[in-house]
């Protein structure tokens, strides 16, 4: 078995869960939030300090490693893991949603996608097998299915028509998969927010028998009061035996609202993106250091924060590198809003330990965005 994952507790107080997911690189605990490193990369960070900041496990992209520098590149380095001296659990991303959301005139038919390259324009392919073959190549503890993400708003229709041929796809990612011993493919549920849809990709994904499933189709500009309904009902109908990922997830809310639900794994590109243009996240709200309130400020981006950042750094710093273009700002803001999650999720864990998460969310909103209101 590639992954076995260790159902610990379920909180008494919420349908969250304490889980351990043993993987070929290592442990992670979970709920567990992902950093998205999606060029081999957590933008801005070395993979040391990414360990120093205890981040279990990262994601990084097929669709990207195929377009640059290609998988046979990487597979000649030895893997991701080698490649990119990064030696914890790494989840790779099958494509699907990246087609999508990256590239021009694409066209999907039943044998897969075909696209543009957004770096070169060149025409390409990518389909169950060839997502199934790119992955291998980079040799990641975790893979998903080739799928298609339904766009929000989409017609009823065309969502049952493109997850019944995502389901489709999955049977044949089953089939193209040649390392299930070393990698653990995901299925990815679809549906979009129609529950009787969800339930039937639900149905049809967990009669194959996946080692982990994801919830795809959401984060994808839905109210997420939506999102947290489709978990409600979504959640129940996957193997409570098996870990269950919450794809592109990753504010504050929505993290600990999804482990409410009984999600285990996120993963989000919001405080690396954010980071990068001085936007971070703190135990009271966001904080914009960028703004000229700081510019004399010398307390730390968060008083209550322990990180590398918080302990040496202060506001009005951060904002003079920032505003001065300095890679050193980036640096220190990616850092911090990493190190944030990464605290939160470990906040999450004790409160499911301690039966007591629901309590915990209200505190945590409370500080995080009772301030700001
Ligand atoms: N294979 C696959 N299938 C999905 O349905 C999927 C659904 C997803 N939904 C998101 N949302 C990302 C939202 N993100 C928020 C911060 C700014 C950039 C976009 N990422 C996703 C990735 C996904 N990957």
């Amino acid at each position: 078995m590639a992954i076995r994952y260790e159902l610990l507790k379920t909180c008494h107080q919420t349908g969250a869960r304490l889980g351990r997911l043993h993987t070929p690189h290592g442990i992670v605990e979970t709920p567990a939030f992902m950093p998205v490193g999606t060029l081999a990369t957590v933008k801005a960070m070395s993979p040391e300090e990414l360990e120093e900041m205890d981040a279990q496990i990262i994601l990084s992209n097929t669709y990207h490693l195929f377009l640059r520098p290609g998988h046979e590149v990487v597979a000649a380095a030895g893997g991701l893991h080698r490649f990119m001296h990064w030696n914890r659990p790494i989840l790779t991303d099958s494509g699907g949603f990246q087609v999508f959301s990256l590239s021009k005139l694409r066209h999907i038919t039943e044998d897969g996608v075909t696209f543009r390259s957004h770096i070169s324009g060149e025409p390409l392919f990518i389909g169950p097998e060839k997502a199934m073959e790119i992955q291998n190549a980079l040799g990641s503890d975790i893979i998903m299915a080739f799928d298609e993400c339904a766009p929000y708003p989409a017609e009823r229709e065309y969502v049952e028509t493109s997850l019944e041929r995502t389901t489709r796809w999955a049977e044949r990612c089953l089939k193209a998969h040649k390392r299930p011993d070393e990698q653990a493919l995901f299925g990815i549920v679809q549906g979009g927010v129609y529950r009787d849809l969800r339930e039937r990709s639900a149905r049809s994904l967990t009669a194959l028998d996946f080692p982990g499933y994801a919830i795809g189709g959401l984060s994808v500009g839905e109210p997420k009061e939506i999102m947290y309904d489709v978990l409600e009902y979504t959640v129940p109908l996957l193997p409570d035996t098996k870990p269950r990922y919450l794809m592109g997830v990753g504010s504050p809310d929505a993290l600990v609202e999804g482990a409410v639900r009984g999600i285990d794994m996120f993963d989000c590109v919001l405080p690396t993106r954010i980071a990068r243009n001085g936007t971070t996240m703190t135990s009271r709200g966001r904080l914009v250091v960028r703004n000229a309130k700081y510019a004399r400020d010398f307390s730390p981006l968060d008083p209550a924060c322990d990180c590398y950042t918080c302990r040496n750094y202060t506001r009005a710093y951060i904002r003079h590198l920032i505003k001065s273009d300095e890679i050193l700002g980036l640096r220190l803001t990616t850092y911090h809003n990493l190190y944030f999650l990464l605290r939160l999720m470990e906040n999450v864990r004790q409160a499911i330990r301690e039966d007591r998460l629901r309590n915990f969310r209200d505190e945590f909103f409370a500080q995080y965005y009772g301030q700001n209101s």
